[in-house]
């Protein structure tokens, strides 16, 4: 098999051939939701290639059932497909507080003690002390690969009415955390210091600073939306964090959506409704994460509606973030948008260049890997997506750099990013931003060179043009040309349209964040 499958083809094949070999429900319970994968090209000891694939999976109890029953598959069907040795190393995401080890659980490794253990070259005094700061910096990464370590004892007790604050276990399987794992589900990594300010979060974090020092009061509900990766989860976590060093009695509970959900189904499943109640409406303070999952769950909506009610009746308060502003949400019942929209609405926005480049700096510094200023421009100027995808570029860099033993660069990270930039590069084209943009305002892709002139039309043509002058490297009157030969200055005029009303729609701005998240993949 070929050894230049690019990465997200890589792990994309790997996700086809386990759903071909897997029960469908063991697919989409385990599989299907897991992030694409990171992928690092090494050498091995004897010189030979080799690839090192870096899942990150959102909880430990995931983490453990993966690592047991599918790592080594996984690995296989990697070595196959790269056409070269795969290692496969998996990690908790950044995203929840970690419960304590169970003690029958393998002890955390850093990526440095993976790659030895696989015999890949890391050796030197220099990666060990890199790795070792990898590990106390990181939450706890736990790796793997095949037959590793013995897999952890899967928990079968039933889920209890104290367990339910805690990790949701996937469908299909019971799971009980210790209580102090699951009190308040605060990262405690992710407060205030650790979240960069900048034009972008300037609103979001001056809110989420005043709700942290005064809940209750201004700002309740307070509503954070913006596109993947932005920090919303961050600056949530953070006003929990900072509530609890004040207060650390604070009733808190951070959650996702969907773990709100699958209370609610539990509840319904065990007719124990004033468990829920009693659980969520004694809150001080609810931070919930990605409220758009509630769409079309009628039974969650009436219960969160309950818990709104209740919570801001006792001025406790309620801190929601989404990916969309409130009206934008689809298949939620309106009594409950229009409840979101009463306290204050913020955006996050994607990062400004040199946010991105201070984002870079920062992280780079946690690592102890002090990162030059010319390279954080390199790659801030090649991510801009979002702050997600700057941590994964950051981490390979970092991790190319420690592993080959070389300084840090811009060759070596243009080394390192060569996928990811060339994935860029094929897929933000002119032609790609016609079809995205006709797609999403459903205007056929002919109507972007077309001489037609309503302004259903017009409009998505000016956005499009906007794009293509904010995307591409394409010129004015390269632009103009590929919209059906254009004066460069009606491609002026839509740019500086567009533009301008983005800094006063927040609808269109919006909508010109969903397209360039969609364009840059
Ligand atoms: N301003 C920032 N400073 C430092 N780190 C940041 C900043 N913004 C985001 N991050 C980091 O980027 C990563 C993604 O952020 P986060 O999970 O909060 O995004 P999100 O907006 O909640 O995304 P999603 O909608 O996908 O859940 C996290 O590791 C977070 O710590």
């Amino acid at each position: 098999m070929s050894a230049d499958v690019s990465e997200v083809t890589l792990w994309q094949r790997v996700c086809e051939r386990l759903a071909t070999e897997l029960p469908e429900q063991q697919f989409n319970t385990w599989i299907r939701p897991l992030p694409a994968a990171e992928v690092i090209h090494l050498q091995e000891g004897n010189g030979e290639d080799a690839v090192l694939v870096s899942l990150r999976v959102p909880n430990r109890f995931k983490l453990d059932w993966i690592r047991s029953q599918y790592a080594g598959r996984i690995e296989m069907i990697l070595g196959e497909l790269a056409g070269k040795t795969a290692r496969l190393e998996l990690s908790l995401a950044p995203r929840e507080t970690i419960a304590p080890l169970p003690r029958n659980t393998a002890p955390a490794a850093s990526m440095g003690q993976v790659l030895q253990q696989h015999g890949l070259r890391s050796g030197s005094s220099a990666a060990a002390a890199a790795a070792a700061s990898n590990a106390a910096a990181s939450n706890a990464a736990a790796s793997s690969s095949a037959g590793a370590s013995a897999p952890a004892a899967r928990p079968a007790a039933p889920v209890t009415a104290a367990s339910l604050v805690g990790n949701a276990p996937p469908p299909g399987a019971a799971q009980t955390l210790p209580p102090s794992a699951t009190r308040h589900r605060i990262n405690t990594s992710l407060t205030f210091d650790t979240l960069v300010p900048g034009r972008a979060n300037q609103m979001a974090r001056t809110a989420a600073l005043h709700v942290a020092g005064a809940p209750g009061q201004m700002y309740n509900p307070l509503f954070i939306y913006g596109g993947v990766g932005l920090g919303k989860t961050h600056l949530i976590h953070a006003v929990g964090n900072a509530l609890l060093k004040d207060r650390p009695d604070a009733r808190v509970l951070y959650l996702h959506a969907e773990q709100f959900i699958s209370d609610v189904v539990k509840n319904y499943q065990r007719k124990t409704f004033d468990e829920l109640k009693a659980k969520y409406h004694s809150l001080d303070l609810l931070l919930i994460d990605d409220v758009q999952f509630f769409a079309g769950k009628d039974r969650t909506q009436e219960e969160f509606f309950n818990a709104f009610e209740a919570l801001l009746a006792k001025r406790a308060h309620i801190i929601m973030t989404s990916d969309t502003y409130p009206k934008g949400l689809v298949d939620i019942d309106e009594r409950l948008t229009s409840r979101f929209d009463a306290g204050l609405t913020v955006a996050i926005e994607p990062p400004e260049l040199e946010m991105r480049v201070a984002i870079l700096i920062k992280k780079a510094e946690a690592e102890s890997a002090p990162m030059p200023e010319d390279v954080a421009f390199f790659i801030a100027k090649n991510v801009r997506a979002n702050v997600r995808e700057l941590e994964g570029a950051l981490r390979k860099v970092l991790a190319y750099s420690r592993f080959s033993h070389k300084e840090i660069n811009i060759q070596l990270a243009r080394e390192a990013l060569k996928d990811l930039l060339s994935i860029q590069n094929r897929q933000i084209s002119v032609e790609n931003i016609q079809k995205t943009v006709a797609d999403f305002y459903k205007i056929k892709v002919a109507d972007m060179y077309s001489k037609k002139r309503p302004a259903s039309i017009a409009r998505p043509r000016q956005i499009a043009m906007y794009l293509a002058k904010e995307l591409t490297q394409k010129s004015l009157p390269e632009i103009g040309e590929l919209f059906g030969g254009r004066d460069h200055t009606t491609v002026l005029h839509a740019v500086r349209k567009i533009g301008g009303e983005r800094q006063k729609n927040t609808e269109l701005n919006q909508q010109l964040h969903v397209l360039e998240q969609t364009l840059k993949g």
